[in-house]
């Protein structure tokens, strides 16, 4: 190995063919990754600007009846996880409580 070269995460297994196909997945779960981290950059954003705009028009800063539509989809979608992650992304946009 040069010492330019750029170590590569291990697959796990020394079987080469199993570790091929290790390697194709991971390509597709890093796309996931990176889409992942523009989506919930850009819900943070648009979360911020809803409640500017809300608050500079006299209104809330928060609306909890749209935070429970929110929470019980993920729910409803994931389980008990949708509610924890949801929780994440609401804290993403609005601040903590
Ligand atoms: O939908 C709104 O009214 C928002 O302000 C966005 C948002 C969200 O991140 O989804 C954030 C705060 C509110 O309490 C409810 C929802």
């Amino acid at each position: 190995m040069s010492t330019n070269a750029v170590a590569q995460p291990t697959t796990g297994t020394e079987d080469e063919a199993a570790a091929a196909r290790i390697r194709a997945m991971r390509e597709r779960i890093d796309a996931i990754d990176t889409a992942l981290i523009e989506l919930w950059q850009e819900r943070a954003n648009l979360s911020q600007q809803v409640g500017a705009t809300r608050v500079a028009s006299g209104g809330t800063r928060l609306v909890l009846s749209r935070e429970r539509e929110i929470l019980e989809k993920f729910r409803s979608e994931l389980g008990a996880d949708g509610t924890q992650l949801a929780l994440l992304i609401l804290r993403a946009g609005r601040g903590a409580l």
